[in-house]
């Protein structure tokens, strides 16, 4: 662990260590200085290994779980050895560890998926049987639902690996958060924005949550000056949707929620690995009450898919 700046920080922030990661704690230290008394000197920042960083060699829907980017940062959290955490808000598991609380949202970026490849500018300009790399279930039930006869190959690791893993030809295109390109200064790389209302995105994407103790209440004010109200009923919504159909990171969930005035509305995807069975539905109502907006987008699908449906991937070897 290296700690940046600051012999006596008032605050430690602690994140992964990708670029990504890094751009995105940045940017929460900025935005701290800017509408809270800290100055950006007394902000610090905590690189801490994630099992999802140091388990690089096996399959993500094999090594699962919740948590998988976030709990050592927790587990630093509990030990004060950082005050706030900074994560992607789809990397968050939907139920947190006791004594821990997400205070704020940030605005959330662009949530669409964006397709990358060297030589094809769109997912139909594929050439039959093309491989296509993704390691999230997600993507890749949603590709094959659009295109059966491409095959899916494992494909994890940042962005510049994945990149580099395009140019050796391990694969000829994938899915990438068009966010996390905008946060790393490649939005050049996508060839194609992808219709969030054909391919919606993993519950969350997009947006960065904050997580501290939820006895630190110096830290809670801080946090609550970046929350981004209309992100918050967002995440509210999608949150509780992923947990009302056990988001284990093992079924392919997806959704999209819009906000119009105080109208919220969410969009939620479930499919079978091969994308062949998709069950669908939308719900609307005022974002005051995101949370039964969520819960009830679930219980649709829920009995729409029947219980049989979710525990099939349940029982998936590990
Ligand atoms: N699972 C990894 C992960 N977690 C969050 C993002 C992107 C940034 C975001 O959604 O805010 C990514 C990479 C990706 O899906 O391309």
């Amino acid at each position: 662990m290296q700690t940046e700046q600051a012999s006596k920080p008032r605050l430690t922030i602690g994140t992964r260590g990708s670029l990504l990661a890094l751009a995105q704690a940045k940017q929460v230290r900025r935005e701290l200085a800017q509408k809270t008394e800290l100055s950006e000197d007394e902000i610090a920042i905590e690189v801490i290994k994630t099992s999802g960083d140091i388990i690089l060699d096996r399959p993500l829907s094999e090594v699962g779980g919740k948590g998988l980017f976030t709990k050592e940062i927790e587990v630093a959290l509990f030990d004060k050895r950082i005050d706030l955490a900074v994560h992607s808000a789809k990397d968050v598991a939907t139920i947190l560890p006791e004594g821990m609380i997400l205070p704020a949202f940030l605005e959330r970026e662009d949530t669409r998926d964006a397709f990358v490849s060297l030589k094809y500018k769109s997912l139909d300009d594929l050439p039959e049987g093309a491989k296509f790399g993704t390691s999230s279930i997600r993507r890749g039930a949603q590709i094959l639902r659009q295109r059966p006869d491409l095959q899916i190959v494992e494909f994890r690791g940042n962005v510049q690996t994945r990149m580099q893993k395009l140019e050796d030809g391990v694969a000829e295109a994938t899915l990438l958060a068009y966010a996390g390109l905008r946060r790393l200064e490649m939005s050049h790389i996508a060839k194609q924005l992808i219709d969030p209302t054909i391919i919606p995105p993993a519950p969350g994407q997009g947006a960065l949550a904050l997580e501290c103790r939820a006895d630190d209440g110096e830290v809670i004010e801080w946090a609550r000056t970046l929350n981004h109200a209309p992100t918050a009923a967002k995440m509210v919504a999608e949150r509780h949707y992923l947990h009302g159909l056990d988001g284990s990171c093992r079924t392919p969930i997806a959704a999209y929620s819009t906000l119009e005035g105080n109208e919220l509305h969410i969009f939620g995807q479930v499919l079978s690995l091969d994308g062949q069975t998709v069950y669908e539905a939308e719900v609307s109502g005022h974002a005051a009450d995101a949370e039964e907006i969520g819960k009830e987008l679930a219980a649709i699908i829920k009995s729409a898919a029947g219980e049989k449906f979710f525990e099939s991937f349940e029982k998936r070897a590990d």
